[in-house]
């Protein structure tokens, strides 16, 4: 394949053809670059054997923006799954005593820091340093420019890797802003060694682009707590409401919080065949369609898949089979686009193919008994 041009693997999903997604061609892939390119979306001539394409075009640039630094902005009109930046980590280094949601061990770190550093370009390295740091009061009182490096990763790093005990740098991604109401969100694809950041809502020209540094079913008080630790007071849109306005936007958060732990046991496949069972799984099924609309009223995009999926394992429950597979499928292609292999995918394509089996079949009794 000659440098530059790439070409498309045009399979469509089956279940999206018997599905007539409008998404058509979201399952196929460029084969060097391994992800979709943002233009190429809709793009019918796709289907073309000779479709090729030169790469994404940059749809970022980063800029002050104001009261935050640096920060990310659209430079055109984006779609809710198409791809902002793909980055490798620039640094990547797996500390032996680190595990998810732990504090970074940072005693630890800084060695393999210095070491994966000192094996950059010049450029890599003024790349990285950069970047923004927040600094703690001991920090303030060393020596800047030999101290800088633990920090700067302190302040950007994500985990990344199959296991989720490495953690790595991206100085492109680590520009965007953080808001607890984002407008993309990021995955770490292991398959081709890329963090993807991702437009989950449209995205207009300009705009500014914000990610999420903290889980955000939290009251703003709390979230604001978790922020501490990056030095800032958030300004985001949700922070920024008035006293009314934020007061809703807690209540909501929290009531989707705790609708998501009480679902939970109920997340099962199993028909209840008494009476009060059925009552009580009709009822659920009611409330799991409340806790869509909230989720999508509170902007959570990130918690949208998540919610749709109860939707469709409350109504599997209930055997409201259409109703099962529309939203099964909804949440399946939600994380088809983050992530075509990641296990929330391959569950919400085995469910929705299970609830189409089973939605066929209904119909299928119901001819019959009505012949
Ligand atoms: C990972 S960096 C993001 C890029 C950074 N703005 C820069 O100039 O390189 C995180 C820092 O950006 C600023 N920041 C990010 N999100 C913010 C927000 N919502 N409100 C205020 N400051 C924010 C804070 O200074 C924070 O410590």
């Amino acid at each position: 394949m000659s440098s530059g041009v790439h070409a498309f693997d045009v399979s469509i999903h089956p279940l999206q053809q018997r599905l007539g997604s409008k998404q058509s061609g979201v399952a196929a892939g460029c084969y060097s670059c391994h992800i979709l390119h943002p233009e190429t979306v809709s793009i019918p001539s796709w289907l073309s054997l000779n479709y090729s394409c030169t790469g994404s075009p940059q749809v970022w640039e980063a800029r002050p923006s104001p009261g935050k630094g640096i920060g990310v902005f659209a430079t055109r009109a984006l779609e809710p799954g198409d791809i902002i930046l793909a980055e490798p980590a620039i640094i990547k280094i797996e500390p032996p005593d680190f595990r998810d949601g732990a504090a970074y061990p940072l005693n630890s770190i800084e060695s393999l820091l210095y070491s994966a550093f000192d094996t950059l370009s010049e450029e890599k390295q003024a790349e990285v340093m950069s970047l923004h740091a927040h600094l703690t009061p001991d920090e303030e009182n060393q020596d800047k420019d030999s101290h800088m490096l633990v920090p700067i990763f302190r302040s950007n790093a994500y985990i990344v890797g199959k296991t989720l005990s490495e953690l790595g740098l991206f100085p492109k991604g680590a520009r965007i802003n953080h808001s607890c109401r984002p407008n993309s969100s990021q995955v770490w694809i292991d398959k081709i060694g890329k963090r993807v950041v991702r437009a989950v809502r449209p995205i207009a020209e300009g705009e500014e682009i914000f990610a999420t540094y903290i889980p955000l079913l939290r009251d703003q008080k709390s979230r604001q707590q978790r922020l501490d630790q990056y030095g800032f007071k958030c300004t985001c849109s949700a922070c920024t409401q008035d006293r009314a306005a934020q007061a809703d936007s807690d209540k909501r958060r929290s009531s989707i919080r705790k609708a998501f732990a009480d679902f939970e046991p109920q997340l099962t496949l199993s028909v209840p065949q008494s009476i009060n069972g059925r009552k009580k799984a009709e009822k659920n099924a009611a409330a799991s369609v409340d806790l869509a609309k909230l989720v999508e009223e509170e902007g959570l995009a990130d918690y949208y898949a998540q919610a749709y999926r109860v939707v469709a394992l409350s109504h599997a429950r209930i055997e409201k089979w259409d109703t099962a597979t529309l939203w099964a499928h909804k949440s399946y292609e939600l994380n088809l686009v983050a992530d075509e292999d990641s296990p929330a995918t391959l569950e919400m394509m085995a469910l929705t193919q299970r609830f189409i089996q089973s939605w066929n079949a209904d119909l299928y009794n119901k001819s019959k008994q009505e012949g």
